[in-house]
């Protein structure tokens, strides 16, 4: 910042890394950037990361901060800079090894090693860095790349844009117009390629395009894959009228079965964001008709909101939309129905489980069900699997026993032979390449241990019996490789497919329609110059010597066919006789057995109850002896009071008894996690520590003290975690422990899954944000808290002794309308927290936070009523009350915790010793107790009490 005047007003930022590039997340996480940018006639000075901060530092030419703290601002961003510019070394040593190949035309591998000492060398020469003034323009040199001195660059303008880079290594590309500038120069084989020369460079879009496309070729030429099975021609449809109605990406595309109003072969193209005037998220239906090769913009009454990341799968007549984001700060979870037949929109009211909002899910339909994992929900990515019944219009959310794939966005899912194949995805910090399956009979998950390559945003269709992957991040592998998976023998094979260089595959859609592969959409965004979307293409398989003759497996009609009917697969009931059913029924819920979706049932005689299993661990139940399967050996039939000679035996009826949706988180955590500590030979006994009942504060479960507290638990890692926030809906997991008995009455609360305990809980209109690992928070004290909303404090001073975050503080002011509340706090989270509750409520203007023992800092003479909400007691401070009341009297809300058969001697005892308390302050007052409030039990035989102490002056 060194030669600016300050005479504007200046900002030091730490704001996200907008260019929102995945290559960027990934080979940039976390990373800082600092730079001064000029926004019309501010200037900000930024230091760019993942959390957005924005601190004034100087305005109208005079510093708002000390210059102590400026300079520690600029040596922390200077620190980020220097991590970051280690950072954009790694990331242009990627570059110029592709640089390297498409120059050579070699592969990269080869060349690697000399690469990195090209770069060291062209590092050295390109240090220092320093500001170099060139006519007209504020240009910092800082790195370059030249392709003809095959040197790495990058070019800081501070008037023009801020810094951004060139990458090959993902979806998404950013430019700079000095970079282009200098890629410019040198493919015209301009010999001037001073920095000055590049300043001056006004670039066209053409030029702009001619720089994607460059980088597209060096993507081409670097795939070669190792077991590769073909080559597939590609037919590009870019003859098709008004094919940039197709330019999108993050869209979906559903095919159509031939029908008597459309008899061939289309897709359906929602969504998205795209368009060919303005780029916008879109809400517009495209149906491209295959054969036809025609694209029509189709209207449809009554339709959603724009979206993008969104999915849309086919249950019969129906396309059924669900979730997506309308814009960075608007998360959808809702599901639109589109008739096809009559082209409209309706918007089902959804029942059942609570269905996080997300987008970049992965979706797919089967049996009048639709399968939807993971997503992203702001900062969560997700791992849960849910369900959503078309028929009755419910979500169900799928709990299991298993390890279950992590949580991922970005993937693809696909269901054939009633197997859902789950694949690829991010987390934000690691690429997946793993492929789940899961059996939809059994409900089991598996790996598929197989050779494949990490990716995601990419796509996952089926044609030809295969699974087939194609495109997807991180581009460099995937530019024009495909990959087959064989879902009969589960084994991989690879190919080319011949794009032409411009295509870029990223959030594209790609539809298997017999043996052909519809793709549509995806891109390459450029944060200088936009999107740059791929044209449609038809890639035809069976041109490869590979897949000529292969039977189809399946044809997309009966892939996306619509049976509704239940799965009607055999099931195993467990026979017992009548005598033993409920016990019987206890131990099977303990070990998670129970199938409490299905009804249990009588036998046909009559003596014997069936009930109906869970299958575990994908065991044949047929061959299972029943007692060897429930752990009857004679310790566990004494435990739970099993005879050990019952007779017992396993029933397999052949149609399914409906599934009933599983709705009890705790019996949810019973199935999902019996098996588990079966599996690890734990006692039984230990189900017993799994919660029946838990408190909510924002996206964290608060578990009750006595939870998971055996060490097994968290020996499994965090997978036991991940099954209890799935089962709660929530994202992060605490357990409770009794507040500390000490002076500032600390939260023991121990969180167990999530990275911090600050959360933000709304209750009667008011925002309590605290950090609930420090701060107490009792959901027990609502009563109280509403009373003394309700009270009418217009004009009164109120002084609370024991804010804390502002349990009463804020009723008093946002909902009692106080004139003035004096708020004593001595225990600085909560003070942290008092005061970011007082500015979020708009209340900040009427409170007086006094910070220290409220021995010392509580005012005298001014309250009309004042509030002790310490517990067990506050009977120290009542003095201090007592001179905060004004000389006429007021009210006391005295809070304490009393034994219930001494709830009388308590009130009296605090009206007396009120009453020689104001007296011994000479105030001559009549003092009497106008109302007792039971709070809550605290204890067994123990209650929180208030009691509302008045305190009137004799002469009145
Ligand atoms: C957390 S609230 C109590 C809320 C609730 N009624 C309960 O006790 O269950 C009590 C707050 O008073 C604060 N506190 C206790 N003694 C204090 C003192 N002498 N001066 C200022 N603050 C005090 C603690 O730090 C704590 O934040």
């Amino acid at each position: 910042m060194e030669g600016h005047s300050l005479d504007r007003q200046f900002y030091v930022q730490l704001a996200p890394f907008t260019i929102v590039s995945e290559t960027v997340a990934l080979s940039l996480h976390k990373c800082f950037l600092f730079g001064i940018t000029s926004a019309r006639r501010r200037i900000i000075a930024a230091v760019r990361c993942t959390i957005r901060i924005e601190t004034p530092i100087a305005k109208d030419g005079q510093l708002l901060v000390s210059e102590d703290y400026l300079r520690f601002l600029v040596q922390f961003a200077n620190e980020k800079m220097l991590s970051n510019s280690q950072r954009i070394e790694r990331f242009f040593c990627a570059f110029i090894n592709q640089v390297e190949g498409l120059v050579h035309k070699e592969a990269p591998d080869s060349i690697c090693e000399a690469n990195k000492t090209q770069v060291a060398k062209s590092e050295t020469q390109l240090r220092p860095r320093s500001i170099k003034k060139s006519k007209g323009c504020d240009t910092q040199a800082r790195k370059f790349l030249d392709l003809e001195r095959r040197q790495v660059g990058l070019l800081l303008r501070l008037d023009e844009v801020e810094a951004s880079f060139f990458g090959p290594n993902s979806g998404h590309v950013g430019v700079s117009k000095s970079f282009c500038g200098m890629e410019n120069v040198s493919s015209r084989e301009c010999k001037d390629t001073s920095l000055e020369a590049v300043c001056q460079l006004k670039l066209s879009l053409k030029d702009q395009l001619t720089i994607l496309n460059t980088a597209a070729q060096v993507h081409q030429r670097t795939v070669r894959p190792s077991n590769e099975r073909g080559r597939f021609k590609c037919i590009q449809l870019n003859s098709l009228k008004a094919s940039e109605l197709l330019y999108r990406w993050g869209h979906s595309a559903c095919p159509l079965p031939p029908s008597s109003s459309m008899p061939l072969s289309s897709l359906l193209i929602f969504g998205g964001y795209g368009g060919s005037i303005k780029q916008g998220r879109q809400n517009d239906l495209v149906l491209l008709t295959i054969e036809e090769g025609k694209v029509q913009s189709i209207d449809a009454t009554n339709p959603p909101v724009a979206r993008m990341g969104h999915t849309a799968c086919l249950v019969g007549q129906d396309m059924v939309v669900i979730g997506g984001r309308k814009d960075p700060s608007k998360l959808l979870g809702d599901v639109c129905v589109l008739r096809i037949d009559k082209m409209q929109w309706t918007y089902p009211k959804v029942g059942g489980a609570y269905f996080p909002p997300r987008h970049r899910h992965a979706a797919e339909a089967f049996g009048g069900k639709i399968y939807v994992f993971g997503g992203l929900n702001n900062d969560s990515v997700l791992g849960d699997l849910f369900l959503l019944d078309t028929l009755q219009m419910k979500w169900e959310q799928l709990i299991f026993a298993e390890l279950m794939p992590p949580p991922r966005y970005s993937h693809s899912i696909a269901i054939a032979d009633k197997k859902l194949f789950l694949y690829g995805g991010f987390d934000g910090r690691k690429v997946y390449g793993d492929l789940w399956l899961l059996d939809l009979n059994f409900l089991h998950w598996r790996t598929v241990v197989l050779e494949s390559i990490p990716r995601f945003s990419h796509s996952m269709t089926f044609a030809v019996g295969h699974l087939v992957i194609l495109g997807g991040c991180p581009l460099t592998k995937h530019a024009n490789a495909v990959s087959f998976l064989d879902v009969e023998k589960l084994e991989w094979v690879h190919g080319a497919v011949d794009f032409p260089s411009e295509s870029f595959f990223v959030r594209h859609s790609a539809t298997g329609i017999g043996d052909t592969i519809v793709i549509v959409g995806g891109g390459l965004s450029c944060y200088a110059f936009g999107i740059k979307f791929s044209p449609p293409f038809l890639v035809d398989l069976p041109v490869s010597p590979y897949f000529a003759g292969r039977h189809k497996v399946k044809e997309f009609a009966t892939l996306n066919k619509d049976h509704y009917e239940e799965n009607a697969r055999g099931v195993y009931f467990l026979r017992v006789d009548k005598a033993h059913a409920k016990v019987c029924k206890d131990h099977l819920k303990l070990l998670g057995r129970l199938d409490s979706r299905r009804k249990s049932t009588a036998s046909e005689d009559g003596m014997h109850i069936l009930f109906p299993l869970v299958a575990a661990n994908g065991c044949d139940l047929g061959a299972a002896d029943p007692r060897e399967m429930l752990e009857l050996n004679k310790a566990q039939c004494s435990i739970c009071a099993f005879d050990c000679h019952i007779n017992l035996k396993m029933v397999k009826l052949e149609a399914g008894t409906p599934l009933k949706p599983l709705k009890d988180p705790h019996e949810m955590l019973l199935k999902a996690l019996s098996p588990l500590l079966q599996k690890h030979k734990y006692p039984v006994s230990l189900l017993r520590e799994i919660p029946k009942r838990w408190e909510r504060l924002d996206d964290m479960a608060i578990l009750p003290a006595e939870s998971f507290t055996s060490e097994c638990w968290s020996s499994f890692g965090p997978v036991v975690w991940q099954m209890v926030t799935n089962c709660f809906s929530v994202n992060r997991l605490a357990r409770q422990a009794r507040i500390k008995p000490n002076s500032t009455r600390d939260s023991n609360l121990v969180l167990l899954y999530g990275h911090d305990g600050w959360v933000r809980h709304r209750e009667n209109g008011i925002l309590y944000c605290f950090d609930a690992t420090k701060c107490m928070f009792s959901s027990g004290n609502i009563s109280e808290k509403l009373r003394m909303a309700k009270l009418d404090c217009k004009g009164e001073t109120v002084v609370d002794l024991f804010a804390g975050i502002g349990y009463f503080v804020l009723p008093f002011l946002a909902k009692a309308k106080a004139k003035k509340v004096y708020a004593c706090e001595w225990n600085p989270p909560a003070l942290d927290a008092l005061r970011y509750n007082l500015d979020a409520n708009a209340v900040e203007d009427r409170a007086v936070v006094l910070e220290g023992d409220n021995q010392v800092t509580a005012p005298q003479g001014v309250a009309d009523r004042v509030c002790l909400g310490l517990l067990p007691t506050s009977e120290h401070c009542w003095g201090v009350a007592l001179k905060a009341l004004r000389p006429d009297g007021g009210v006391l809300h005295i809070h304490g915790n009393v034994k219930d058969t001494e709830e009388q001697q308590w009130v009296d005892h605090v009206c007396s010793s009120v009453e020689v308390l104001s007296r011994n302050e000479g105030r001559s007052w009549n003092v009497h107790a106008a109302h007792v409030e039971r709070v809550k039990w605290y204890a067994p035989h123990v209650r929180h009490l208030v009691v509302d102490v008045k305190c009137v002056s004799k002469g009145d």
